[in-house]
């Protein structure tokens, strides 16, 4: 673990000093000179040639890398949970629960169900195709790119990872150069269980990153925010390389005045102040009735007092701000607000309070920009009606949350709504199901991951058409010269459409298709009943020439 909570910690400049050295197999850190450009191709190139080897896509070698993967968070756990814990000054139990947990849970899911996804699946076939075969082959898509975030910096780059690694494709890992301790952890450790050729870690900064945006790759994920979004998919686009990008936004919380409000807004606080509020699915802000806002900011308090005691700067359950920028950032917010609760600050440690603001105006800054930070405004609203257009009116946001006895409500918010996951009646907890596609959609991102899903994201699901060269006659109609005749045949065969005079012809044509099918089925049945009867035939013509 870091810093203890409370201590004074010093504020390293991030960034810079990872560009210090050359160019290694084991985490490439580069000169800052024009060379790099050349050296980061190069290194781009490796993969490339390792993916090119083959190597990465049979199913056995796969599943080793995802074994060696789990080896070494089983090994070297440890040194995670310090890295972690130095970053964001978190606990070593918050930092197994919050991230290393998804990470081993993720890698055993795709251990288990990996044989049955790399399998070709067949697909229905129409009267064109019913006699050839027809499946889907997902492959892998070639060199992925994976940008990761600092805020959860171990489980949003590893677990992308995997499910690259279950695809067959080769990987650059990026990770943010704001989690310095675990960017330099995950280049460390990654070279000493897996194949050094085909997944490298590339650390350094927004110059390396760009330059590392210059290469062509064949898919980009990127988690961060919007901003750099636009620039990864800008890059992307030159070279047509698709992005998933897992983007951020304000998450709204709504609570109707049917509930309990005790549980509520435990779970509101957990989620809200778990990581320091550097959440990307953490509630941003609450909507609800103004009668309801006093006693929300009291059940918070209170429960604030339970999570992390009387001092929760002393607490070892409360993290830090990333940065002076970030802790900078968060404070502005806090101008001209009405502090309900909380608002104290230690810049030396980026200690920021719990904080609640109450009827807050969705005019100020605090409601114009993601918070990212232990800061709850709550804006008043006067009935669901009113949330609902308040939602509406901005961006789509990563999560939207719900409060309410009434189940009516919930799905009419969810049907009324758009955002990337939901929760009724809890926070956060639809990241931690892999079967739910993991994403947001508009400004919070575009496409998504978590178990198949990531396996999906970085496949190509391949069509496979494999025809004989023989039955030739039924492949005539397609070729010129076109008549009505070949056309009609096409509407039966496509769109299934009879022309009455021809039906006596098509049932006809329809049962030979028939035969043809079942022939080809039972060929081998066939062929044995044909000989069982010629042996018969002949033995009887034998038995009666012997007589
Ligand atoms: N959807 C998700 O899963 C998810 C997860 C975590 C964070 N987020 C979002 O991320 C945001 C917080 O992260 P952040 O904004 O501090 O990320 P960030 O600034 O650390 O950016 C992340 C990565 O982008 C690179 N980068 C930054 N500026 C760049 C530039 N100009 N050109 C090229 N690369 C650049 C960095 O090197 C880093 O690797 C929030 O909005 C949050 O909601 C989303
Ligand atoms: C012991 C109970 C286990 C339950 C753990 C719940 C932990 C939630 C972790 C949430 C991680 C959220 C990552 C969000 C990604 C965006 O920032």
């Amino acid at each position: 673990m870091g810093t203890p909570p409370g201590g004074r910690r010093r504020e390293r400049r991030r960034g810079p000093h990872l560009r210090a050295s050359r160019l290694s197999r084991t985490g490439v850190l580069l000169p800052c000179s024009s060379l790099q450009d050349r050296a980061m191709e190069r290194e781009v190139q490796r993969v490339r040639q390792a993916f090119l080897s083959g190597r990465s896509r049979p199913l056995r070698f796969r599943l080793q890398q995802l074994e060696a993967l789990r080896r070494m968070v089983q090994e070297r756990e440890k040194d995670i949970l310090a890295a972690i814990g130095s970053d964001l000054c978190k606990s070593e139990l918050n930092a197994y629960t919050q991230e290393v947990i998804s990470v081993l849970g993720e890698i055993d899911f795709m251990l288990e169900n990996l044989p049955e996804w790399v399998t070709a699946k067949p697909v229905k076939k129409n009267l064109l195709t019913m006699l050839d075969e027809a499946y889907l082959q997902p492959q892998p898509l070639g060199v992925v790119l994976i940008i990761g975030a600092w805020n959860y910096p171990f489980v949003l780059t590893i677990q992308p990872l995997i499910g690259a690694i279950a695809a067959g494709n080769a990987v650059i890992i990026k990770p943010s150069e704001l989690s310095e301790n675990t960017a330099t952890i995950l280049a460390k450790l990654l070279p000493q269980y897996l194949d050094q050729d085909l997944y490298i870690v590339i650390n350094g900064g927004v110059e390396e990153t760009t330059e590392l945006l210059k290469q062509r790759f064949d898919h980009i994920l990127y988690t961060g925010n919007t901003a750099v979004g636009k620039i990864v998919m800008e890059a992307a686009a030159k070279h047509l390389t698709p992005v998933t990008l897992e983007l951020g936004g304000k998450s709204p919380c709504y609570i109707d005045k049917d509930c309990d409000l005790d549980i509520v807004c435990r779970r509101i606080t957990w989620g809200k102040y778990m990581n320091c509020g550097q959440t990307c699915i953490a509630p941003d802000y609450i909507l609800c009735e103004a009668s309801l806002q006093n006693q929300i900011v009291q059940k918070i308090k209170e429960t604030v007092k339970e999570f992390y005691g009387e001092n929760v700067k002393e607490s070892p359950d409360y993290e830090r701000i990333i940065n002076r920028r970030h802790f900078k950032r968060i404070l502005s917010l806090l101008e001209g607000q009405k502090i309900a609760f909380g608002g104290e600050t230690d810049e030396a440690t980026r200690y920021i309070a719990p904080t609640v603001l109450t009827d807050v105006d969705p005019k100020t800054k605090v409601m114009q920009e993601e918070i990212f930070g232990p800061v709850l405004p709550i804006v008043p609203v006067k009935n669901v009606d009113e949330a609902i257009n308040f939602i509406n009116e901005r961006e789509k946001p990563l999560a939207l949350y719900v409060f309410s006895h009434n189940h009516k409500l919930i799905k009419r918010m969810i049907d009324e709504t758009s955002s990337g996951g939901v929760t009724g009646n809890d926070v956060i907890m639809h990241f931690m199901l892999n079967s739910f596609p993991f994403g947001g959609v508009g400004s919070s991102g575009m496409g998504a991951y978590h178990g198949k899903h990531t396996f999906d994201t970085f496949s190509h699901q391949r069509p496979c058409l494999l025809k004989s060269l023989k039955r030739e006659g039924a492949n005539k109609l397609r070729y010129p010269p076109n008549s009505q005749s070949k056309v009609d045949w096409g509407k039966f065969f496509l769109l299934k459409r009879f022309n009455k005079e021809k039906l006596g012809l098509l049932l006809l044509t329809f049962l030979g298709i028939v035969a043809a099918v079942l022939v080809k089925k039972y060929q081998a049945v066939l062929r044995r009943k044909a000989l069982l009867i010629f042996l018969v035939v002949h033995r009887l013509r034998w038995s009666s020439k012997q007589r």
